[in-house]
């Protein structure tokens, strides 16, 4: 008699977007928000202010520096940074429950929280968005208008530096100019490859 391949699901997987500011992470995690799979998307706390435009609770929780200092000292943070001088970090409670229901997913974190994530959970899925060039990367995040001169600076620095990181991601996504389908496309399609894999990555999180 032939044998019959393993055929239960896969488990959820723990996907982390990474990429210099103003690649379009955000842009691109909205596109992918459309294709309706059985995904979480895990919201942020910062302690940074909220952009014009930006909604509580659905770009990313937005609380003071001491609630923030509180939730890390209670160990609430499955990863949390400073980054560009304010803290983020990815409530453990929302990302352990979604993994548990069986979703995949996604937190959105900058080179460092991909490192962090990746001792934490070696298994942990991890991509890298990079533009086109890096005049179309100074375009998008001149163009989104949210940083001050200094700030845009200083974050296009540190994105050459972020973009010489690559090698340490599983994948490196092209998020090409005007096509964020492209992008997402890529995205969901590396996500149905992994679901193939015949030794699937099997996350636990404490
Ligand atoms: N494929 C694209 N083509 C053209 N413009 C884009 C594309 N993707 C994103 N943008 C624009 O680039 C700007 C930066 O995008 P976004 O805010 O999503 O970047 P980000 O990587 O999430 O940034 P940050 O890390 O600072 O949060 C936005 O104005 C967005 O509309
Ligand atoms: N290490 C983490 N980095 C995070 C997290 N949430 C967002 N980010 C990164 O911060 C910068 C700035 O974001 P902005 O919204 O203020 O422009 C960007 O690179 C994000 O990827 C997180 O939880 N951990």
């Amino acid at each position: 008699m032939p044998l019959i391949p393993e055929a239960s699901p896969s488990p959820p997987l723990l996907v982390v977007l990474s990429g210099p500011s103003g690649v379009g992470k955000d842009a691109v995690l909205n596109e992918l928000r459309r294709l309706d799979r059985p995904w979480h998307f895990a919201v942020t706390a910062t302690t940074r202010e909220m952009r014009p435009g930006e909604r509580d609770g659905e770009d990313y929780i937005f609380i003071d520096t001491d609630t923030f200092a509180r939730m890390r000292e209670r160990d609430e943070f499955l990863e949390c940074a400073e980054v560009y001088g304010r803290w983020y970090g990815v409530p453990r409670s929302q990302a352990r429950d979604a993994l548990r229901s069986g979703k995949d997913v996604f937190l959105k974190l900058d080179v460092q929280g991909a490192a962090t994530i990746r001792q934490m959970a070696p298994e942990a899925l991890l991509i890298f968005l990079i533009p086109p060039s890096l005049e179309d990367l100074h375009l998008r995040l001149r163009g989104r208008m949210t940083e001050s001169d200094a700030e845009l600076e200083r974050r296009l620095l540190t994105a050459e530096e972020e973009l010489a990181q690559v090698h340490h991601f599983d994948y490196r996504v092209v998020n090409p100019d005007g096509d964020l389908e492209q992008a997402a496309a890529d995205i969901d399609a590396i996500i149905a490859a992994e679901k193939c894999r015949v030794s699937p990555r099997v996350v636990q999180l404490m």
